[in-house]
């Protein structure tokens, strides 16, 4: 778990650092709210992701493609520690059974986005527990996200999005595929 005392006494630093009175009225609970916050939006740290895909409807022959799309993340970027946020998208052709229930998909994007990623790190990771886990013919991620140090400050670009994607197994081979999972995503 975090060390929600250090974290306090981080925060109280940084509000001095910056000119501010740590101890006025709207900052004095604002070390604990954000130990608070660190410990929800870091969740991740203390979660193994894989766990959420252990079981699965083995009785099911479904072999044909799953796709799960405009799945809502929130994670925070490594190098600045603001938010980056969007959609991901999960696509796999289950094998043998290992059919995983739709919502496990979302809940691995969730626990690797809460930790401090970044967005590249983040489909890679979803992608190959995927491989690992449920042995599918192949899977696709593709993540979209607006990252806010590059919005609010830096460069500035609102509205500039970053596309990212990992493809692994068929979908490596067989282009057809790929641009039909693709087609599926980009369909609004
Ligand atoms: N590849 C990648 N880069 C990221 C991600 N999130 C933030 N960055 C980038 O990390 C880089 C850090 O660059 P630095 O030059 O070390 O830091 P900086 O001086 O704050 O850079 P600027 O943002 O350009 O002002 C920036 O280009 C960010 O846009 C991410 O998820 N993936
Ligand atoms: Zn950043």
């Amino acid at each position: 778990m975090v060390d929600k005392e250090k974290i306090k006494r981080a925060v109280r630093d940084i509000l001095e650092a910056i000119g501010e009175d740590p101890e006025r009225e709207g900052l004095k609970d604002t070390p604990r709210r954000i130990a608070d916050m660190y410990e929800e939006i870091f969740s991740g740290l203390y979660e193994d992701p894989k766990k959420h895909l252990e079981i699965y409807f083995q009785d099911e022959k479904h072999e044909e493609l799953v796709l799960v799309k405009d799945i809502p993340f929130y994670s925070i970027c490594e190098h600045h520690l603001l938010p980056f946020f969007g959609k991901a998208h999960v696509a796999y052709i289950p094998r043998g059974g290992k059919l995983t229930g739709l919502s496990k998909l979302a809940r691995v994007v969730e626990t690797v986005a809460k930790r401090p990623q970044l967005q590249e790190r983040i489909t890679k990771t979803v992608a190959d527990i995927l491989m690992e886990q449920l042995e599918p013919y192949g899977v696709i991620v593709v993540i979209e996200a607006e990252h806010m140090c590059m919005t609010m400050r830096g460069v500035k670009k609102p509205g500039s999005k970053t596309v990212t994607s990992a493809i692994r197994g068929l979908f490596e081979r067989n282009h057809a595929s790929r641009a039909e999972v693709m087609s599926l995503i980009n369909h609004k």
